[in-house]
């Protein structure tokens, strides 16, 4: 599959942001990754001007179905709170956003969830997943409101194997029938290195890393 425009842009985004970087990386599984991604560093307004229309830009494409996007603190809340302005300003979609806290509040107006209710079909929005927790973490706060959970965006799927042969984010969409949508998988970053005709070696890592580590789907 080619990329699209926007997974294009996306790629060259996050490598001038230095938040797609290739190198040699050791991940907290342990593994010895090519390239490394840290959404942290989109961290002036500009760049999450950028992010949010990012996340935009894959929701649509994505065609899913959903009336309220929810942020799981801390990371989530100003991709959520930028994918909003996106859709707004960009595709015309005023969609309701909230978040949770971390902390619970028992003062003012209580609660662990900040903006719209949580009602009908939630569209989480989130940076990375890696095994899945902070995704069933927010499931818990969205049942017990009664909402359904619909899908889950994320920046960027390694698309790699967990503990067993699926991915983490596999797991997570066979077993609460979510649908998980990414701007960019790991396949397009390659074909993206590829598509620039740049370093045979560097392709060559991410080619290895993948056979290694890459879930067959
Ligand atoms: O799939 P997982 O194993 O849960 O890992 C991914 C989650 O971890 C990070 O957040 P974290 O829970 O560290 O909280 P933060 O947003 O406050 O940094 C990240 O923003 C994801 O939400």
């Amino acid at each position: 599959m080619s990329l699209k425009p926007y997974q294009r842009d996306f790629i060259t985004f996050a490598i001038k942001h230095s938040a797609l970087r290739f190198g040699t990386f050791t991940l907290k599984s342990g593994r010895i990754s090519p390239y490394f991604f840290n959404a942290g560093l989109f961290n002036t307004g500009s760049a999450l001007s950028s992010l949010g229309s990012f996340y935009a830009s894959a929701i649509q494409d994505s065609g899913v179905a959903f009336d309220v996007i929810f942020g799981p603190a801390y990371k989530g809340i100003p991709l959520v709170s930028s994918t909003a302005i996106a859709l707004s300003t960009e595709h015309n979609l005023d969609v309701p956003y909230s978040f949770n806290r971390k902390e619970i509040k028992d003062h003012g107006e209580g609660g662990n969830i900040v903006g719209a209710p949580l009602i009908g079909k939630i569209l989480i929005i989130d940076d990375v997943i890696t095994a899945g927790t902070a995704i069933r973490e927010s499931l818990a706060i969205i049942s017990a409101h009664n909402a359904q959970l619909v899908g889950v965006v994320v920046a960027v799927d390694r698309q790699e194997k967990g503990i067993g042969e699926k991915s983490a984010i596999r797991e997570l969409e066979m077993q609460y029938k979510i649908k998980v949508i990414s701007i960019v998988t790991l396949e397009d970053i390659i074909d993206y290195i590829r598509e620039q005709g740049g370093d045979d070696e560097h392709l060559k890592d991410m080619e290895e890393y993948r056979l290694k580590y890459g879930v067959k789907e």
